[in-house]
């Protein structure tokens, strides 16, 4: 059996096709494999922010079906990092090139991109349905049935704060490079993903710098994880919210460039049909494969796992060397 660590823009994940498994995981061993596997200390090569789960698609028109396990064992509606990768793994098991895949809320349109630069290889993943209604996202105790550039000092006196689920929850604050690299990130998304009155489900928490015309820079606190290098459906929410927020600096069907501590995607917001939708534009990098039997699988046991570097990394890492830095963390 063969697992293959993955990253989008430095969001690392484990991909597990239970299709070649004789007997695949059940959920509550998904739930134990993802805490082992992902931590940095008892997983593989240093661990990751999740599993996705590759199973096939009972959906006529779905090549595959992905599930993302985060970190903590809790289920994800949706991974823009992730399911480029996922794309690009059936990609190449099904040797197709645009196709939809099934996710927990919807079927996404996927599609093979240019490289990025030599040897990064690029998809594009269709992030949606966009939600702004408190039920949808859920919130609760804050006085608004949407969240759309308030001030909410119940959150974090002084930000203003804008709530969209892409499915998954987001929140996002636009701020100076102060607050972009300081601790506030932390202080915010730790609080509000432990117990609280407000988001009681968890939230993913974006802060993002304007750096210019269609240009951001986004750090994110994911739900189920942490810090995070990257959160694809963060940067979409947070390209959608510019859109709303700051329509001078955001356009609409215009791609936005968005950078993260782990490199960087392009983002195009739609607006059809009275819903917005997002085009999330960004490497999908395998950088190694494991073997593992499949009982050690089921058994949590990765002491006679074989690891072999696909190389991926250094492009990778050469791509992102020669990107302007707007980190400085
Ligand atoms: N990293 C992801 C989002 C993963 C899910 C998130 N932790 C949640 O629970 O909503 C991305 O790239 O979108």
């Amino acid at each position: 059996m063969q697992l293959l660590k993955v990253h989008g823009s430095q969001n690392q994940f484990f991909i597990l096709d239970q299709t070649k498994l004789q007997n695949q995981l059940t959920d509550e061993e998904l739930v134990v494999l993802a805490k082992k596997i992902t931590s940095p200390t008892t997983g593989i090569l240093n661990g990751s922010d999740g599993v996705l789960v590759v199973n096939n698609s009972k959906q006529p028109n779905a090549l595959g079906q992905m599930r993302v396990i985060n970190a903590d064992g809790s289920e994800a509606s949706m991974c823009g990092n992730g399911l480029r990768t996922v794309a690009r793994y059936l990609s190449e098991k099904y040797n197709q090139d645009e196709f939809e895949v099934e996710t927990l809320n919807a079927n996404l349109h996927v599609s093979k991109q240019a490289d990025l630069a030599k040897g990064v290889p690029s998809f594009a993943v269709e992030i949606s349905p966009v939600k702004f209604d408190q039920k949808d996202i859920p919130f609760a105790n804050l006085g608004h049935q949407r969240i759309i550039d308030q001030f909410i000092p119940e959150l974090y006196p002084g930000l203003k704060f804008t709530s969209i689920a892409v499915p998954n929850p987001h929140l996002i604050s636009f701020v100076n490079h102060e607050v972009v690299t300081s601790d506030i990130l932390g202080a915010i998304g730790k609080a509000l993903n432990s117990d609280n009155p407000y988001y009681y489900d968890g939230v993913n928490v974006n802060l993002a710098q304007i750096i210019d015309k269609n240009r951001l820079f986004v750090r994110t606190f994911e739900r189920g994880v942490g810090f995070t290098n990257a959160c694809g459906t963060g940067m979409s929410a947070t390209s959608l919210a510019l859109c709303l927020t700051h329509p001078e600096m955001g356009e609409l069907g215009t791609p936005i460039e968005v950078y993260n501590p782990g490199g960087m995607v392009k983002v195009t917001v739609h607006y059809d049909h009275q819903q917005y939708w997002m085009d999330l534009i960004g490497n999908a990098t395998f950088t190694d494969k494991i073997e593992i039997d499949e009982s050690d699988l089921h058994n949590l046991d990765f002491s006679k796992i074989k690891v072999e570097s696909t190389g991926e990394q250094n492009n990778y890492e050469k791509f992102v060397s020669e990107l302007p830095n707007y980190n400085n963390l």
